[in-house]
């Protein structure tokens, strides 16, 4: 049922828990059935049941080594001063490393420390241990083990242990389909020509490699104009052929801002407006109990509505928490002014001076998306605050993972200075 749409200016966390809130309790949320894919394709999946191992590694004793196989018992008493020669093909038996052990040999000399004569017999100088230089049935897998739990994202060392465990195939959750709509009539497709008045269609790319990075699956719509029945047409399809549709721009008060109208027409609108800088006007509804998000078009607030909103859909559609942010302590290299109200999301850079890090802001536009792009990380200013004063320590999110930023930082491979000054 639609309900009367007015922007308003909402916590964002309120606004989000009530988003997941009823797309857990319309089953939303609740496991999807499991698709069967091919072990080879499945980097970063999520497993929908735990994985047990078909067979052992290594299914059979297999020589560790290159060398010869040989009953250890039979080695005893081989010494520097009194070497000991076996005879080839009956107590010393040529073996390469995981080649299977010979029935009743347990035991395996590296070929560096045997000498031969007449090809004939082997000579060694010292005795075998029982097991030495053999890799036992299930050394590294025992049939019928867990390998990976249920919800797991699959890394490349799992696929490497299922695969070894002869397990081909696995029961993950599917992606989520996310569509992604660029709305607009000024929107054309990015070339280096552009018309004035023209602007090119960036963000579904941005978007889509946000989507992609959370583990869902984007879709870029070609771009709609601003036309309330094209719109409404698109929204349709993209909501058959998807499980959460962003559509980008249209989200605010302009005369051909439709996106609300739209989904409150269609669905529900559960929130229009949020207490963020940027990404007020950012829309929250469902229809035909699919997510549907309004995102602002200023690239930096299509950015940060994606990341506050898309990103926990798109995880917790997956059965994954999402992941914490990383983060660091850092001192503000200037103050920052930021009115009442709002949460504000300033972009910082990290340099480093002698032993702590100092946060420089950057352009603070919604438009200027190679500020987000140049940025180490974000610095949250709470609602109810009207900023921060130079040099006072703040936490840093980063936007970049921690342990290289830190290490460039460390290694001054970083050599831009900002003009700042906290003594
Ligand atoms: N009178 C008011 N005007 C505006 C308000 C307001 O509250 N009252 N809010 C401002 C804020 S804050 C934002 S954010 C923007 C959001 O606007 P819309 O979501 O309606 O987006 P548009 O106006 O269509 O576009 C804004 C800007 O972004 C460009 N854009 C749009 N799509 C793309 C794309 N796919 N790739 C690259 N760039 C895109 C668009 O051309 C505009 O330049 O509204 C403020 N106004
Ligand atoms: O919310 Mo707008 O995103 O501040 O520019």
């Amino acid at each position: 049922m639609a309900r009367k749409v007015f922007v308003t200016s909402r916590p964002w966390q309120e606004a989000l828990e009530e988003f997941l809130g009823s797309l857990r309790s319309n089953g939303y949320l609740a496991g999807l059935p499991a698709e069967e894919i091919d072990v080879t394709r499945a980097l970063g999946r999520v497993t929908a049941a735990p994985v047990y191992a078909a067979i052992s590694s290594p299914h059979y004793p297999a020589a560790a080594m290159d060398g010869i196989a040989v009953r250890a018992e039979k080695t005893f008493g081989a010494s520097e001063g009194e070497p000991l020669e076996l005879a080839l093909d009956r107590e010393a038996v040529l073996v390469d490393t995981g080649d299977p052990l010979p029935e009743g040999f347990d035991a395996v000399i590296m070929i560096e420390e045997v000498t031969f004569k007449d090809k004939v017999a082997a000579v060694i100088r010292r005795p075998a241990v029982p097991g030495q230089n053999i890799r036992p049935v299930g050394e590294d897998i025992t049939a019928g083990e867990l390998l990976v739990p249920a919800g797991q994202a699959l890394t490349p060392y799992d696929l490497g242990g299922l695969l070894s465990a002869g397990v081909t195939m696995v029961a993950v959750r599917p992606r989520p389909r996310v569509a992604i709509l660029p709305t607009g009539t000024e929107l054309v497709p990015p070339n280096p020509n552009p018309a004035p008045g023209q602007i090119l269609e960036s963000n579904g790319t941005m978007l889509a490699g946000l989507v992609t990075r959370w583990g869902g699956e984007p879709r870029v719509y070609p771009i709609t104009p601003d036309d309330y029945q094209l719109l409404k047409e698109r929204l349709l399809q993209a909501l058959a052929e998807s499980d959460l549709v962003l559509i980008n721009a249209g989200s605010s008060a302009g005369r051909e801002d439709y996106t609300a109208r739209l989904v409150a027409e269609l669905g529900q609108v559960l929130t229009h407006g949020v207490a963020t800088r940027p990404g007020k006007p950012v829309i929250l509804g469902i229809v035909e109990d699919k997510p549907v998000i309004g995102v602002p078009g200023y690239p930096v607030s299509a950015a940060l509505c994606a990341e506050l909103f898309a990103r926990p859909v798109i995880y917790y559609r997956q059965g994954l928490e999402p992941p914490r942010r990383e983060r660091v302590q850092a001192v503000l290299a200037r103050k920052i002014y930021s009115p009442l109200g709002r949460e504000e999301f300033v972009r910082v850079r990290l340099e480093r001076e002698r032993d702590r890090l100092v946060a420089i802001p950057t352009s603070r536009g919604a438009g200027t998306i190679m500020a987000l792009a140049r940025a180490d990380g974000i610095v949250v200013v709470p609602r109810l605050a009207e900023g921060f004063a130079a040099g006072q320590e703040v936490t840093v999110y980063l936007l970049r993972p921690r342990e290289t930023l830190l290490e460039e930082l460390h290694t001054g491979a970083r050599t831009i200075k900002g003009s700042y000054n906290l003594e």
